[in-house]
Formats: structure tokens, C-alpha cells, sequence
């Protein structure tokens, strides 16, 4: 076992690198995600690169790899009936692939010569088929931008780790932008609250009048001990709320945030999705379900929500249930990551660190409070993850 701290690049303002014209530079921009298994044999090996890395199974080597392919392997039953009811696979790929060619034309539009490469964590394109195509094309610079609107060591810090990591064993080195976050970005608000706003009004309309709609946030869980270490995800998560109701602005609005897609035994965020809904029915509140933590609909969206948590809605006496569809390529939404990738190009004008990287959140620098000592900006402590 070895242990070595996550390769971020170094937030610190350093020596500008030489730039070509505006115009002409060509600008890789990586879209990080999870990933899902494209066939039904491909889910048992998802799930054990999932639970076999050091960002989610937070134990030395010679015991997470047997034990991530033994919680893999007992998992496979329960995920593959998931991936069943989506036709046997996950449509994360597509529907990622699809933002990036939104975001190009964005992009192109605008006048950047982009293009949008596709990383996912656990399945293909993995993060070394999407560096490969990188390095094919030969950009002058390279934005790494995590779906993700929230950083969570599991997934953007784990993400980014696994790209520095590829980009060092390929020898590949460009200026590099790493966008960390942008939980409470004010285009990614807009946007995701009028896609609310539109889901209220039909929901409104089929719900009897007298009975209370709320407004039901559900971001993917994690498991205590890690937001305890430091993860800065569910504040983000809160902030991520906060923003969207400013910009409904719907003042005396029903609302609550929980917590869904547990699964290990250990003690996760909460209240869980299953405890809002039980709560609904015996308040007899109608429920619109809004994920606030994912950008593309997958299975934790189409199956989760839309049929296991409909269910236990139906059982526990909810009076309606509705869900609020995922960004996926909604035309403000890619407006507002394309805004981001601007600001985040600008915020880097003039300031990288030695190495041609920088390190910026949707803000510029930090957001989040100290104690939150996972922030990749000028962590405490940084992330360390063992080998
Ligand atoms: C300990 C396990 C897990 C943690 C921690 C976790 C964090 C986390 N995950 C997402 C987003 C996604 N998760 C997805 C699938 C998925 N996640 C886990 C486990 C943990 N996630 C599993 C086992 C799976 C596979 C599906 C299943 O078995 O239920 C996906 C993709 C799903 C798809 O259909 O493609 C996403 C996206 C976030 C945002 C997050 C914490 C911040
Ligand atoms: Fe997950
Ligand atoms: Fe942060």
C-alpha cells in the first residue's frame, strides 16, 4: 500500500504561459461523470471499479480490492434489475455525449474553437480513452469541467485525481483550467428553476386545490464519516437549494431537502428519501421530486425516483407525486456551462501556477467555509486517498 495525495493542480497565482491568438486556440473541454454499464455483463465489473476506489472505499489496498469486488459482486443482482428496467443499460453515455455536442455549439457560436471529450469514472469512455483523444487533437489549453455541480471527494475529487493521474502517466501536460464546483451558479440556477417552475405548474394543475404541493430536493447520499472528514458536498447541496428557490422566488413555498441512493449499511446524510415520502403521506402533501445533485437523467432518476420512490409513495398515502426532469441538454443549461467555461477561462487570464494549471471554482476562488477541509482550494489538509 502506498499513499499519495490527490494531484490538483496548485490554486496560487503563477507566470502566465504564451498564448496564440483567441481565435485560433484550440480548447479541450473534458466533461467528468460517473459513468454506467452500457450492457448487462458490464454491470458486475462497473460496480467493482466503483467500490474498489480509494475515493469510496476508504481502505488500504489489500483489503478494499477483495472486499469492492465482494460488495460488487452481491450488489450486481439489485443494480442489473435497475439497469433492466432502462433496457439493460444506462443512458448516461448518450445523454453526456449529447451535452457535449450542446456545448460546442455554444461554444462555436460564442467563437471558441472547442470541443468536448467525454471522462467517465467507472465505465467507457474512461478517463484514459477520453486523455487519448485529448492528446489526438492537440488542444493549446484544457478546461476540465465535472458534471457534478457540487465537488464531493467521491466523485469530482475522485474524477480529477484519475485524470492527473493518466495525464502524468501519459506524459501529456497543457495548460489546464479545473473547474471544482458550481453549486450555487447563478445560470445553473436560472435554468434548473425554470425547468421547477415549468414541472409546478402541470403538477399544480392535476393536484386538487386545497392540497399542499412541496417542492422535494433529493441529492444522491453519502455515507456521514465522509462529510465528518471534510467533504464539502452537503453544504454545497445547501447552497445548491438555496439558489434555486432565490430564483423561483416563490415566497412562502413548501419545500425540504433528503438524501437518496444509499447503499452500504454504514449511517448516510439525511433525512433519506424514503423518510420525506413517509412523512408526506401522513401530512397528506402532494410531492414534486426535484434531484438537484445529478444534471442527466440515469438510473438513480428513472428508476429511483420515477418508480421505486412513486411506489412508496403510492403505499405511504402521498395524494400526488411528480418529478422534476433532469437539465440533461436544456438549452439554459448548456448556456449557463458555457458561461462558466468562460468565466473560468478569464479567471485564469494571467494566473497560472508554474505548471500551466489553475484551479477555480464558478466564483473564482474558495466558497467554502474552512471547516470543510476536502475543498480542493488550498485544502487544510489535502485529499489523500491510498493505493
Ligand atoms: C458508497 C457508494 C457510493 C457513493 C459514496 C456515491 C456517491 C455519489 N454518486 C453520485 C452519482 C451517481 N452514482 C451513480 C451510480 C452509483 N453510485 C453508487 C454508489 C455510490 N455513489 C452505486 C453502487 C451506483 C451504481 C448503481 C446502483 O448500484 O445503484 C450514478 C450513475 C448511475 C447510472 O445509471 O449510470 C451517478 C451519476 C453522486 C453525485 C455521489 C455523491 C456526491
Ligand atoms: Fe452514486
Ligand atoms: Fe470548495
Amino acid at each position: 500500500m502506498s499513499t499519495r495525495t490527490a494531484d490538483l493542480p496548485a490554486d496560487p497565482a503563477g507566470p502566465s504561459l504564451p498564448t496564440a491568438p483567441e481565435g485560433r486556440r484550440k480548447l479541450a473541454v473534458v466533461l467528468f461523470n460517473l459513468g454506467g454499464p452500457d450492457s448487462p455483463e458490464a454491470v458486475r465489473p462497473f460496480l467493482a471499479n466503483l467500490f474498489t476506489d480509494p475515493a469510496i472505499l476508504r481502505l488500504p489496498g489489500f483489503i478494499r480490492q477483495p472486499l469492492g469486488r465482494f460488495i460488487a459482486a452481491r450488489r450486481t443482482k439489485e443494480a442489473s434489475a435497475n439497469y433492466a428496467i432502462l433496457g439493460g443499460k444506462s443512458p448516461l453515455r448518450e445523454l453526456t455525449e449529447e451535452q457535449g455536442k450542446a456545448l460546442e455549439t455554444v461554444l462555436s457560436a460564442e467563437g471558441v474553437q472547442a470541443r468536448c471529450f467525454v471522462a467517465m469514472r467507472y465505465w467507457h469512455p474512461f478517463t484514459e480513452e477520453a486523455l487519448r483523444d485529448v492528446m489526438a487533437w492537440g488542444p493549446d489549453e484544457v478546461l476540465l469541467l465535472p458534471l457534478y455541480p457540487q465537488f464531493s471527494t467521491t466523485t469530482t475529487g475522485s474524477s480529477l485525481t484519475a485524470w492527473h493521474e493518466a495525464a502524468r502517466r501519459a506524459g501529456f501536460s497543457a495548460p489546464t483550467t479545473t473547474l471544482c464546483c458550481w453549486h450555487s451558479d447563478e445560470g445553473f440556477a436560472e435554468a434548473t428553476a425554470a425547468i421547477v417552475r415549468r414541472a409546478w405548474d402541470e403538477a399544480r394543475r392535476e393536484v386538487s386545490e386545497g392540497v399542499t404541493l412541496r417542492l422535494l430536493f433529493s441529492a444522491h447520499g453519502l455515507p456521514e464519516t465522509i462529510v465528518k472528514q471534510g467533504d464539502p458536498y452537503q453544504w454545497q447541496v445547501e447552497r445548491s437549494v438555496a439558489a434555486v428557490l432565490e430564483a423561483l422566488a416563490m415566497p412562502g413555498l413548501d419545500h425540504a431537502l433528503c438524501y437518496q441512493s444509499r447503499v452500504t449499511p454504514q449511517k448516510w446524510l439525511g433525512p433519506s428519501a424514503e423518510e420525506e415520502v413517509a412523512r408526506a403521506g401522513a401530512e397528506g402533501v402532494a410531492l414534486l421530486v426535484c434531484p438537484i445533485a445529478f444534471v442527466s437523467e440515469h438510473s438513480e432518476t428513472l428508476v429511483e425516483l420515477d418508480v421505486e420512490y412513486r411506489e412508496l409513495a403510492h403505499e405511504k398515502g402521498v395524494p400526488a407525486y411528480f418529478r422534476v426532469p433532469a437539465q440533461n441538454s436544456d438549452p439554459a443549461f448548456i448556456r449557463a456551462l458555457a458561461a462558466l467555461v468562460g468565466a473560468a477561462r478569464e479567471e485564469t487570464r494571467g494566473s497560472r501556477d508554474a505548471a500551466g494549471g489553475k484551479l477555480c471554482s464558478f466564483a473564482g476562488g474558495r466558497q467554502c467555509p474552512k471547516a470543510h477541509k476536502d475543498c480542493p482550494h488550498g485544502a487544510a489538509q489535502p485529499i489523500r486517498v491510498t493505493a
